[in-house]
């Protein structure tokens, strides 16, 4: 039998906590968290139970001295217990009078300050550690004139008469609990570190932030306080992945080594499996597709806590099996045959299901899913402007396609981007594949265009470099780009409809038309021609564009200049 430590009496959230994570513990009950962490400490129980945060107190502020008095062990899980707070007195036979004194805890109190400030302004109020005896002697000595605050069950236990119920909603109350030893990852796990007294370093938070930052790390919480003796600054984290995870490792490693610069100066106070306190709608994405892309976002989505099921023409379970058990169905084919697979499975999904295309063109996938779909199924477009080589989405494009069907399903998987940092457009289904027409199509053909001519003109690799000037250097790094990837992914790009075709033709026109000019050396023309392109760029943009072009170059040129 297990043996928890945690916050009384009999019936109180810390007692209710404990029985609801194991029905048979042996507990030992206290009044206040430090003789909770101490009876840990001293291994007279197995666990403890240490409330931190409430959705309507905030933080418990014993918490942050959880480092201080956790020298052995860990924080290894949480709980996340709902509290229904009652208002109760002595049972009477006389018609019940307004309470003159209402007993609570200074906890309680709190969480449901609204309410008693509206209904008992004129109350006074007493915090007490030990509810239980405070209701004993309420009891003892008849005080009539006495409310008491706190579980409904506590106050049912106690003989009390219940008099109003629920008087803080939407009212949780977060525990810790710490145990001897870490748990193993379970792939959706937070990791909490504290640092020690801080010298004073300008920049040493953003310094600190942007260790995770960089390796796409997102932090769930953040504290800071002042240590009372050395009123140095202590800072608190909690961070998404496991302790295990290599790359939250290494942020570690350099923000103790790079930033704070001192060994030591970092302390994990656990990892255990992730608490969403927020409410999510959706549980699982099915995807129809088992390439690049849909792995890299099952995984992704995965370290969400969201279950994932990738189907394809091979699999297991096919992709009919998959969307009868899934909430969100993720089409993630090739664009030849993404309108294909549209037709196909579209008609299997349910009301209150959505379908999200994961495509590079939008203006026929989103009408062929219109049509192959039940209107009450959400529907919405994702291009994500980036390829399965990214490590995180974090400042990358991503275009989104909203449809009028796109409700909450499609939102949470929105704000999924957003929170790993993606740059979102929205875009109508016109302007996307228009756009993409400019971002993708044409550079790409330019690309293709560069390396057939390279070959044709048997130009060596070695002089490619060696006789590249600034400008022409990016050409060069986007036909590189491309012809280290998947062949297929770029070959689909130049052959999707849409309004990028006209880009491509419009350009391959306006090509001809330069090369006769250039051929006839009608110089001026050319520089009229450039002025006259030019008036349509406004200057911030090619301000902007010219300091973002500096910055490359001084990161691929040695002296920077
Ligand atoms: N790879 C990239 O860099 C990016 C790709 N995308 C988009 O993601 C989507 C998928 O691309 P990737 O995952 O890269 O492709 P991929 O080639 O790695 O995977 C495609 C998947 O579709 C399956 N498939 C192929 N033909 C099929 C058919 N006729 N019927 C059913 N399934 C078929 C393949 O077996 C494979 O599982 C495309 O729409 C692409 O535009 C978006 C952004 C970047
Ligand atoms: O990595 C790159 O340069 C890409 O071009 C990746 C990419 C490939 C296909 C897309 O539809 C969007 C982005």
């Amino acid at each position: 039998m297990i043996s928890i430590a945690t916050l009384g009496p009999q019936g109180s959230d810390g007692y209710r906590a404990a029985l609801q994570y194991s029905q048979d513990a042996k507990l030992s009950l206290y009044n206040r968290i430090p003789d909770v962490i101490n009876a840990f400490l001293q291994e007279d129980v197995d666990i403890a139970f240490v409330p931190i945060y409430n959705t309507r107190e905030g933080e418990i502020k014993e918490y942050f001295h959880l480092q201080e008095l956790l020298v052995n062990g860990y924080w290894v899980d949480n709980l996340v217990l709902p509290i229904h707070l009652s208002f109760g007195c002595l049972k009477q036979s006389a018609p019940p009078v307004p309470p003159e004194k209402i007993i609570g805890r200074s906890s309680v109190f709190k969480q449901c300050d609204d309410y008693l400030n509206e209904h008992y302004p004129n109350a006074t109020l007493m915090s007490v550690p030990d509810i239980g005896a405070a209701m004993d002697d309420i009891k003892e000595n008849s005080r009539y004139e006495y409310a008491i605050v706190d579980s409904e069950e506590l106050l049912l236990e106690h003989g009390f008469e219940i008099r109003d119920r629920e008087i803080a909603e939407h009212n949780r109350t977060r525990f810790a609990i710490l145990g001897g030893n870490l748990n193993s990852a379970t792939g959706y796990d937070a990791s909490a570190v504290i640092t020690r007294p801080l010298k004073d370093r300008v920049g040493m938070l953003v310094d600190i932030l942007g260790e995770f930052t960089k390796r796409g790390i997102n932090i769930l919480d953040l504290r800071s306080e002042n240590d009372i003796k050395s009123q140095k600054l202590q800072i608190y984290l909690e961070i998404e992945g496991h302790i295990g995870n290599k790359l939250l490792q290494e942020a570690l490693k350099s923000i103790e080594t790079d930033v704070i610069q001192e060994e030591n100066s970092l302390r994990l106070l656990g990892s255990f499996p992730r608490v969403d306190m927020r409410v999510k709608k959706i549980r699982s994405f099915g995807f129809i597709g088992t390439g690049d892309m849909s792995t890299w976002f099952a995984e992704r989505l995965e370290n969400e806590g969201y279950t994932t099921l990738l189907t394809g023409r091979s699999t297991h379970i096919g992709p009919e099996e998959m969307i009868a058990q899934v909430d969100v169905v993720i089409i993630c084919v090739p664009i030849s045959v993404t309108v294909d697979t549209i037709n196909q499975y579209g008609p299997l999904l349910k009301d209150g299901q959505a379908m999200i295309l994961l495509a590079g063109e939008s203006e026929q996938t989103l009408k062929a899913a219109t049509e192959a779909t039940s209107n009450g199924v959400e529907l919405m477009l994702v291009h994500n402007l980036w390829g399965p080589q990214a490590q995180s989405m974090k400042d990358k494009n991503a275009s989104v396609v909203r449809t009028p069907r796109s409700g909450s399903f499609c939102s949470e998987f929105e704000a999924f981007l957003y929170k790993h940092g993606a740059d979102i457009s929205h875009d109508s289904p016109t302007k996307h594949d228009l756009l993409m027409g400019v971002g993708q199509k044409l550079p790409t053909t330019i690309s293709t265009a560069l390396a057939m001519t390279l070959k044709q003109h048997s130009i060596a690799c070695a002089d490619i470099g060696t006789h590249s000037t600034l400008t022409s250097l990016y050409g060069i790094l986007a036909m590189a780009r491309i012809h280290n990837q998947n062949p297929r992914t770029y070959a689909e790009i130049m052959s999707t409809g849409g309004d990028g075709r006209k880009i491509v033709r419009s350009f391959a026109e306006n090509l001809l038309q330069i090369v006769s000019m250039a051929e006839e050396q009608n110089i001026s023309g050319l520089c009229e021609l450039i002025e006259n392109s030019k008036s349509h760029l406004s200057p911030e943009f090619l301000a902007e564009h010219m300091k973002r072009s500096r910055a490359v170059d001084s990161i691929l040129t040695k002296s920077g200049n």
